[in-house]
């Protein structure tokens, strides 16, 4: 009696560790994050018009694509993962996932997504969603180990999602969507500079070009934070002067101060070059988005 509840419970553990490891390879921050922006295009796009049946389709249909994407990307990467502390615990270096498992589930959520975004949204989103894909993995991937050029890849390719949450209502892409998709843009620089600052010896070690690598004194890292936050600030900006139901100087204000803050940590960052300055920015870049979106949306909704 006993022996078989040890059993059941052993083989719930193992069901469970299971679980979390296929989880862990989807990147589910990442892909939250990504949901959660794309949720508020949406909102913005058809603020009394929305289409919640659309819209939890879309989001279905973006995480499972993002999902695969985060997949494939970690199974091309699985022997340099290894070699770094940050990622060698993922399930494909530690051997806890087979790699044509990994590459089953990549190929089964990029289908099972695309088919929700091609027959219950539309397919100017689904086509975003497959561009997105590629960027990410066929060329972001393979080019980190290449070109620190990778770092403006990967942003486009992060940045295609806000645009997939508005085109999810069948609004034209317009003026509010392209600032949408450029403020993502732009925000990748200084997260990222933060992220290539903390783990510039794992990229090191694993043969990654990011710029901190190619460049160990951090100076082209703190210039391209610098340049992305303070690019950041104008395009932010364009909302307060597109005319919406609330107070343009309520969103200009905040918009205005969560800017400032950004860049006044990125100029930190950029003159001190240390682990310190480096984890404030990635901490201040990670609660930008959702205060910024959440201005935006109190002020259009
Ligand atoms: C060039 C583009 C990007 C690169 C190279 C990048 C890279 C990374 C890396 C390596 C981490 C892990 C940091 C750590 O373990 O301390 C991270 C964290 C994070 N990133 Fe990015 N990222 C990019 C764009 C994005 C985008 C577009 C989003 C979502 C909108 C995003 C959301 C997050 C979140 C929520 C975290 C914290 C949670 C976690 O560590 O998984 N990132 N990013
Ligand atoms: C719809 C769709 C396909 C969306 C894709 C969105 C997406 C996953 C963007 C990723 C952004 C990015 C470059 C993350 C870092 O990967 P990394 O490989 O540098 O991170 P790592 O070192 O932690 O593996």
């Amino acid at each position: 009696m006993s022996t078989s509840i040890l059993t059941v419970e052993s083989s719930t553990k193992a069901l469970a560790a299971r679980l979390a490891d296929y989880l862990e390879l989807t990147k589910p921050r990442i892909v939250l994050l990504e949901l959660i922006v794309a949720s508020a295009a949406a909102c913005l796009a058809a603020p009394h018009t929305l289409d919640m049946r659309v819209l939890l389709f879309a989001l279905a249909g973006t995480g499972l694509v993002a999902a695969s994407a985060s997949i494939a990307n970690q199974w091309w990467e699985r022997a340099n993962d290894a070699r770094m502390p940050r990622t060698a615990d993922r399930p494909l270096p530690a051997g806890r996932i087979a790699s044509g498992e990994a590459v089953m589930l990549s190929v089964l959520t990029l289908l099972a997504g695309m088919a929700l975004l091609i027959w219950q949204v539309n397919m100017l989103t689904a086509v975003l969603g497959l561009v997105s894909w590629i960027l990410y993995v066929l060329v972001y991937t393979p080019l980190k180990t290449r070109s620190p050029l990778n770092t403006t890849v990967g942003a486009v390719a992060g940045a295609i999602p806000i645009l997939m949450g508005w085109t999810a209502t069948g609004t034209p892409l317009g003026l509010t969507a392209w600032t949408l998709a450029g403020v993502l843009f732009l925000w990748q620089f200084p997260h990222f500079m933060a992220i290539a600052w903390i783990y510039r010896e794992d990229y090191a070690a694993a043969g990654h070009r990011m710029l901190t690598v190619v460049d160990p004194t951090g100076m082209r890292a703190g210039a391209q934070a610098v340049l992305g936050a303070a690019a950041l600030i104008p395009v932010s900006l364009i909302p307060a002067v597109v005319p919406t139901s609330g107070s343009p100087l309520l969103y200009l204000t905040w918009t205005l101060a969560l800017g400032a803050i950004l860049l006044g940590l990125s100029i930190r960052f950029a003159i001190f070059r240390d682990n310190q300055s480096a984890r404030f920015l990635l901490r201040a870049s990670l609660i930008y988005l959702p205060s910024w979106l959440a201005m935006l949306l109190v002020v259009t909704l």
